[in-house]
């Protein structure tokens, strides 16, 4: 392949997990990578150190979208001058791939490749509705792939392969999983405590990532219920918890809702109202036509609707899961790049 290749974007999981992604994909062809991410959101605590790239980098920037008129322009003029430092770390390296997955922290190296005529952008989007930044950049991206994009040239989602490995076709409820996301929810976090003692009544065990932020409020939670749950703040090993389990309850970002289809696990979604465009929302709703998940808003939550669906044909739905997603989407997708870029 020539030159090198970069990973850009971050700020939340959903979109570092698709990084991570395709740093494993191109590290099996042996193509080190670059990543390139932000100082703020969630990108250091995803990769810093991480042996797996070539070598990381994590700008102070910010995002530009939920700011008065003031904040927009010193956020915009700083994505500038990072976009100007991403220029000379592409001429050192001679980047000729950038590889964005799109989020605040991607804007910066994004930038640098449309300005770098002689370097191939790629985005993948990984939602219903396409965030600001790819809006904004992908009329000049050599590709654009998404789940959701009619002319995506691959439409499977990059899931991590452990997640269809260690998937398995479910009979019936005795686990419950419930997942807030890469930073948690509130309004599962009380959900789950709501619901949490007639669960234990019925024999079923929990698991509950609660996000870092409330994590200590629901372990307490727990505890005055004298229930024994499984309650993390967040955890590496999200495969293995999937496994364990035989339902959850979950918001709808786009990696995880991918992730719980290649597990089969069959899943209550309650999508995230202000995500931009109700992307969380319409995340699921085609799943949820095909009658291979549930979903309800969250102002509409209620036990009846939730008990409902756990003693509903769980192992139908689990069978049916299997062929929604291909395991081979990231292969897919760095092929095209590859071939590209000879
Ligand atoms: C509030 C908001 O705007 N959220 C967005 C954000 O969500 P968020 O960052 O929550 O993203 P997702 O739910 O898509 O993905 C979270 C990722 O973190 C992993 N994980 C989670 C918890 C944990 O303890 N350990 C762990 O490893 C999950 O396995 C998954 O791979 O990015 C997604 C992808 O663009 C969007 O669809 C979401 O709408």
């Amino acid at each position: 392949m020539r030159g090198s290749v970069v990973v850009t974007g971050g700020g939340t999981g959903g979109h570092l997990k698709v990084a991570d992604a395709f740093v494993d994909e191109f590290n099996k062809r042996g193509i080190p990578v670059i990543f390139i991410g932000s100082s703020n959101g969630q990108d250091k605590q995803w990769f810093e150190n991480d042996k797996r790239f070539k070598k990381t980098y994590f700008l102070d920037t910010k995002g530009v979208v939920n700011k008065n008129a003031l904040g927009k322009v010193k956020s915009l003029f700083n994505i500038l001058s990072k976009t100007a430092y991403c220029l000379g770390l592409f001429t050192k390296y001679n980047v000729k791939t950038v590889i964005s997955v799109g989020g605040f922290s991607a804007a910066a190296a994004t930038f640098a490749s449309i300005a770098k005529l002689d370097c191939k952008l790629y985005i993948h989007e990984q939602n219903s509705v396409m965030g600001s930044l790819n809006k904004l950049t992908s009329k000049f991206a050599t590709e654009v792939f998404s789940s959701f994009l009619k002319s995506s040239k691959i439409k499977d989602y990059p899931v991590s392969q452990e997640f269809f490995e260690l998937g398995r076709i479910r009979e019936e409820v005795k686990t419950i999983a419930f997942f807030g996301g890469s930073q948690g929810a509130l309004a599962i976090n009380d959900f789950a405590l709501k619901v949490a003692f007639k669960l234990n009544e019925m024999d079923i065990k929990i698991i509950h990532q609660a996000g870092k932020n409330d994590f200590l409020r629901v372990k307490d939670e727990y505890e005055k219920l004298n229930i024994k749950a499984d309650v993390f703040d967040f955890s590496k090993e999200i495969p293995l918890k999937m496994q364990e389990a035989d339902f959850c309850v979950s918001r709808a970002g786009a990696s995880t809702l991918w992730e719980l289809c290649a597990n089969c696990l069959p899943t209550f979604f309650i999508p995230y109202k202000y995500a931009a465009g109700d992307h969380q929302f319409y995340n699921a709703k085609d799943l949820k036509d095909r009658g291979l998940c549930f979903l309800q808003r969250e102002e509409d939550l209620n036990e009846e609707d939730f008990f409902k669906a756990i003693n509903s044909d769980i192992h139908t739905i689990s069978k049916n899961l299997a062929s929604s997603i291909n395991s081979n989407a990231v292969s897919l997708i760095c092929n095209i790049i590859v071939q590209n870029n000879k």
